[in-house]
């Protein structure tokens, strides 16, 4: 028996998204898309079956890094329903005070200049900058983007959304790409696969 269902995302335009992730049954939901677990990640007190794997991973790494989230201001930058929405849903719930970046937020330099907390998740090759970054700040990086490279074989490479070379000078903690949050996230998913597969046992013994 399957104990999770995952549909990957981007879906080909001629099939419904909304459609499809509301079929998924509630407790094989490992990736936290079904509506019903997404509104309970945006209310007080609710607790969603299972939490999106990417946003739980950043969460994760800050947590086992020592970072403390409460009270700190964080700032996310991208609002997709996969990452950037989920993460602030899952930093507010951790009592951060979290601002959203977006592609038409004016002077998005100076929004992260505050941040204690960044989650970088646009997916532009290498937008953020050391000297956006707070000295001393954590910059978790989202972002998988490949950009040609004629020395590897493969003619690519894969960079983050941050600088990485600039802005570990200035942050106290960053995570790279690739080896961040990508592996964290695979890890996050069989996570939530194995808790569901539990719950499930749970309730037919
Ligand atoms: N490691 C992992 O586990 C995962 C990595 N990724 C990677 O993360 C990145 C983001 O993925 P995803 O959320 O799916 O991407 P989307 O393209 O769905 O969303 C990108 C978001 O970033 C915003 N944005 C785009 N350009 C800018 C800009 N110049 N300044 C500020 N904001 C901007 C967009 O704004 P607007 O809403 O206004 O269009 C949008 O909200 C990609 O590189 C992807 O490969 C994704 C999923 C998992
Ligand atoms: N329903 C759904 N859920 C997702 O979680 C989901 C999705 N759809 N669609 C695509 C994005 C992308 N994503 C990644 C996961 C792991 C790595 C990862 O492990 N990356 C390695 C590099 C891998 C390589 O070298 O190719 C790393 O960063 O070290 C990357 C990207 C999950 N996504």
């Amino acid at each position: 028996m399957q104990s999770g269902i995952l549909v990957q995302l981007p879906l080909p335009k001629h099939i419904n998204e909304e459609k499809v992730l509301s079929e998924i049954s509630l407790g094989k939901d490992v990736d936290g898309f079904h509506p019903l677990n997404i509104g309970k990640l945006a209310m007080k007190d609710r607790d969603p079956l299972f939490l999106p794997c990417t946003p739980k991973a950043c969460i994760e790494l800050l947590s086992r890094s020592g970072v403390s989230i409460k009270g700190k201001k964080a700032v996310v930058v991208g609002r997709s329903n996969i990452v950037g929405l989920p993460a602030s849903l899952l930093l507010l719930k951790a009592d951060a005070t979290v601002t959203i970046v977006h592609s038409r937020t004016t002077q998005p330099e100076s929004i992260i200049r505050e941040a204690d907390i960044v989650i970088a998740a646009a997916g532009q090759p290498m937008m953020i900058k050391g000297s956006w970054i707070k000295p001393g700040a954590a910059v978790i990086d989202v972002g998988t983007n490949a950009v040609d490279d004629p020395t590897k074989k493969s003619g690519y490479r894969l960079v983050g959304d941050v600088d990485f070379e600039e802005a570990s000078k200035v942050a106290g903690w960053i995570t790279p790409v690739p080896g961040g949050v990508g592996p964290m996230t695979v890890t996050m998913l069989l996570h939530n696969t194995l808790e569901g597969a539990k719950r499930c046992f749970e309730k037919n013994h």
